[in-house]
Order: C-alpha cells, then structure tokens, then sequence
C-alpha cells in the first residue's frame, strides 16, 4: 500500500484495524500514534457520559480524540485493605502499564495509551465547559483542583490536583466511531459478582466451564481461547474488574477481544489472585502461542518483566509501574505455567485418557 501523508496518525490507526489485532507493528504507526497522544495541542475537553469515575474525552488539534484518566495517587499507593475490586481507585499509569504488557505478549489488543503531563491551568481550564468547569478549585494547599461529575469518587474529597497545576494522565486512541465500526458488548462468563456478600455461579461450579463450553460463541472457534488470553492478561496485572468486553461487530465471532479499561490493574504487587485465572484451570484450555511466549520469557534470558519494563520506558512518563510489581509479573508467569502444567496431569490421571492429554489442554488454533 502506498503512504498517505494527509491522514493522521489516528486515522491510520482506526483504518489498519484487522480482524485478528488492533494494530500491527509495520511503519511506526504505533509510535506515531502515541507521540500524537502525547504531544499535539489539546483543543476541546469533554467528560465521558457514563462509567464511575470521572474520564475526560480530549480532542487534539489534528482531530484525533484520546480517552484520559487522571492520576490521583503516587505509584507506591496499592488498593485500600478495605476496598473491593469494584470500590477500587483507578490508576492511570495501570492504563498505560496493559498496554505495554498486552503488546510485549504480542496480542495486541489494548489500544494505544501513553501518559502525558499536563498543565492544568493552561492546558484543561481554559477548555473545560458546564459541569465539569464549575468543579474547579484551588485547594488549601494551593494546588489547582477539580473533580467533575461522575457517579463515584467526583466530589470535593476525592478532586483530581495539580502540583500546583501540573497533572499526569493516561490518554488511549479512540477506537472508531460506533457509525464507522460498531461494537457489540458482552458479558464476561467470569463476571464476578460486585456485591460486597454475594458470590458468581462460576465461584461455586466446578463445572462452570461445560456450561460456558457448550454455549454459543464460546463452543466453537477462537472465542473461549481468547477468554484465557484476557484471563492470563489479568492475572498478571491482578485485574479483578473485568465485567464486560467488546469485539467489532463487522468482524463476526471469528475475531480478538477488545483489551478495554484496566484503571483498576496492579493494585496489589503482594498479592496473587488465583481467581483470575478461572477460565483457564476451569477449562484448562490454553492457546500454544500463548503458552510459548510465557515459557520463553520463563526460560530467559528476557523475562517478561524485563521486556516490559524495556517498553515501558518509552513512555514519556517513565517509570510508569512501582518496583514490586515487575516481580510479581514473573512470579505470576510461574504460576501460569504451572496452572497449565496441572491440567495436563488432571488429563492424563482421568479414566478414559485418550493419550493425547497435551493437545487437549495445549491448543494450536493458528493464531
Ligand atoms: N479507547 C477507547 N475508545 C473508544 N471507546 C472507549 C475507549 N476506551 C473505553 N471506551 C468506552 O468507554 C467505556 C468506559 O471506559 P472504561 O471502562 O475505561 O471506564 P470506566 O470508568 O472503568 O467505566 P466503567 O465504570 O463503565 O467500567 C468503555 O466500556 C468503552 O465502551
Ligand atoms: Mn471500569
């Protein structure tokens, strides 16, 4: 194909979407992508309707529109002891630190994010319009504020602040218009509960997955490998907040998930949620290409920590993740590894053993 100069970054982005990824690696659309995120004029800010805390879509000069969460804590600050998965604070160096992780997997399917520092007074007040502008303040300490309007955390306890106007955040490429590639929304067979007392189905079913595996789309095709992809993707960044996931509709079944919204990832460095891993030792399916990128990161010498760690440090807010959660990304990897190690013997020790327990767990399904 030859170059178009007069597209954008962003629109070459939303064009080369495909049916297998959201981008690909050829011809530095990707870093042009997010240099464009990161550095051109913002030129209208508007608060995203819907969602629980506040998200502010921003429009560059180039026509481009990115998705920016702000920061409100320091790197080293976890998830609260008493919060659940659903009352967590998002962070957005997790929406920048997915994206980095999904991409050093290879699945590309989280779009782009790049952190960006912002002046608050001259670079989000002067564009801020209705409610959101009526949020602004300047804070005892003399730090410019706002918290806009949203249904959790938009109040004056829980502001969004400049130091003294300075901010950092996340800002992800838009994914096309819904009239240029509509998306269709599912619920995630894994959803847990969010109810602080109640439990899902799959919590308490050990036979979950013959449900899930007998049902349409996930009886055929790539769909229930693709919940294991997002699953070992969650797991190693500890996110717990995955209710819904998305896929292009012009696509059919036959096509990725969307990677979306991972604010609530690497809260707890210390902690491994096994649970995470539900769909893959409920199934124990696991996709081959999947299997081997995580034992070539085990084996080394570039543990996977490490190529996260070397991608991370392009973005222009680097370093982007606490110290302790490169290590929990390994000894998470380990785990992995020996959730699927488990499934093979499981097979292997039933009754009816066809012999053939690896390809029954490892599965080669050409992608
Ligand atoms: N990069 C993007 N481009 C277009 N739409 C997006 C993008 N990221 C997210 N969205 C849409 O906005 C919705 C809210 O985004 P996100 O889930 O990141 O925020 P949230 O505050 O966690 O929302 P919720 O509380 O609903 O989970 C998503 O479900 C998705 O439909
Ligand atoms: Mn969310």
């Amino acid at each position: 194909m030859r170059s178009r100069p007069n597209l954008t970054s962003f629109e070459r982005f939303q064009l080369l979407i495909r049916k297998q990824s959201l981008y690909s690696d050829q011809d530095g659309i990707l870093e042009n992508l997010l240099r464009s995120m990161g550095t051109e004029e913002i030129v209208h800010i508007e608060q995203k309707e819907g969602g629980t805390q506040l998200k502010l879509i921003m429009d560059f000069e180039s026509n481009g529109q990115a998705m920016f969460k702000p920061m409100r804590f320091p790197r080293e600050q976890e998830t609260l002891p008493n919060h659940f998965y659903f009352t967590d604070f998002e962070r957005h160096n997790a929406e920048i630190a997915a994206f980095h992780l999904d991409r050093v997997l290879g699945f590309k399917r989280a779009p782009p994010v790049t952190g960006r520092l912002l002046n608050i007074s001259s670079e989000i007040y002067p564009l801020a319009e209705g409610q959101l502008l009526h949020t602004f303040f300047v804070s005892p300490a003399g730090n410019i504020c706002f918290h806009g309007k949203c249904s959790y955390y938009c109040d004056t306890s829980h502001a969004i602040c400049g130091n003294p106007d300075t901010l950092e955040g996340s800002f992800a490429a838009f994914l096309p218009p819904k009239e240029a590639a509509a998306r269709k929304v599912w619920r995630h067979p894994w959803r847990r509960s969010y109810h602080k007392r109640r439990k899902a189905q799959w919590e308490v079913d050990g036979d979950y997955c013959d449900l899930i595996r007998s049902t349409p789309p996930y009886d055929r095709g790539r769909r229930l490998l693709d919940v294991v992809d997002m699953a070992i993707l969650d797991f190693l960044m500890g996110n717990m907040d995955r209710h819904h996931y998305e896929t292009f509709k012009m696509f059919g079944n036959d096509t990725f998930l969307i990677h979306l919204d991972h604010g609530r990832a690497f809260g707890r460095s210390k902690h491994d949620e096994i649970s995470i891993l539900a769909p893959l030792y409920q199934c124990c399916i696991v996709r081959k290409t999947t299997l081997e990128k995580l034992i070539n990161f085990h084996n080394g010498p570039e543990r996977l920590s490490d190529a996260l760690k070397k991608s991370l440090a392009q973005d222009p807010l680097n370093p982007i993740l606490w110290e302790p959660h490169f290590r929990a990304i390994d000894r998470r990897t380990n785990i992995i590894l020996k959730t699927v190690r488990t499934c093979i013997q499981q097979r292997k020790d039933t009754p009816n053993a066809s012999g053939e327990s690896v390809d029954e767990v490892i599965i080669d399904d050409g992608f």
